[in-house]
């Protein structure tokens, strides 16, 4: 077996040059990339710029393309935010808490026809610092922002990258592709008309 390297990320900046390091190859190495994300100490005077919040719902901010490799963005959560469940488009999908703390829910596929409650399979509360990890063969999802006086602030990393995803309703199963957009680019904002996203949330 090939020997898991063992990297320290001292900033974002070089956490994002190290994941450019890792996604060169073809292959992922699920743990060394977690425990890479692992292994950065959250300063939010790295990624303050990156963070800007809504009012009414979370918001996907793009920090770094990784060459086409992987998309790498902060997710901002206020008070009571949280998503729809979803799928990840058959893409890994990392996810490290920067600031606060985040419910995440997982779910079962729903059978064919998708008829009926969902079947949730375990939860757990992500806290600053963490590294989750999920992907399609693993199930679904719901993150939460459940505290009502913390905001949360968590890096995402997916790969390969993708735009967008199905949400299900966990009354019945029924799923619902929707389109993901960016709220900022590289700290800017995402002009209005090409921001109005048909929601995970
Ligand atoms: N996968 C979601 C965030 S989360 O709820 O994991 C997204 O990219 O918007
Ligand atoms: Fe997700």
């Amino acid at each position: 077996m090939e020997q898991t390297q063992v990297w320290k990320a001292r900033s974002l900046d070089e956490l994002v040059q190290l994941l450019h390091r890792l996604f060169a190859g073809d292959e992922v190495n699920v743990e060394e990339v977690q425990a890479l994300m692992e292994s950065y100490e959250s300063n939010p005077a790295d990624w303050a710029g990156f963070a800007q919040f809504d009012e009414f719902r979370y918001t996907r901010n793009l920090v770094d393309k990784g060459n086409g490799k992987f998309n790498l963005m902060v997710l901002c959560w206020a008070e009571g935010h949280g998503s729809s469940i979803h799928d990840h488009t058959d893409s890994h999908c990392f996810m490290k808490i920067l600031q606060g703390n985040l419910k995440e829910t997982l779910f079962e596929w729903p059978g064919k026809k998708g008829t009926g409650e969902m079947t949730k399979k375990s939860e757990r509360v992500l806290r600053e610092n963490q590294c989750a990890y999920i992907n399609d063969s693993i199930g679904l999802h719901r993150v939460e922002n459940t505290s009502h006086t913390e905001p949360a602030v968590s890096l995402h990393l997916y790969s390969p990258p993708f735009d967008s995803c199905n949400t299900f309703d966990q009354r019945t199963g029924h799923k619902h592709k929707v389109k993901m957009t960016f709220y900022s680019q590289f700290g800017e904002r995402t002009p209005y008309a090409t921001a109005v996203s048909q929601e995970n949330n």
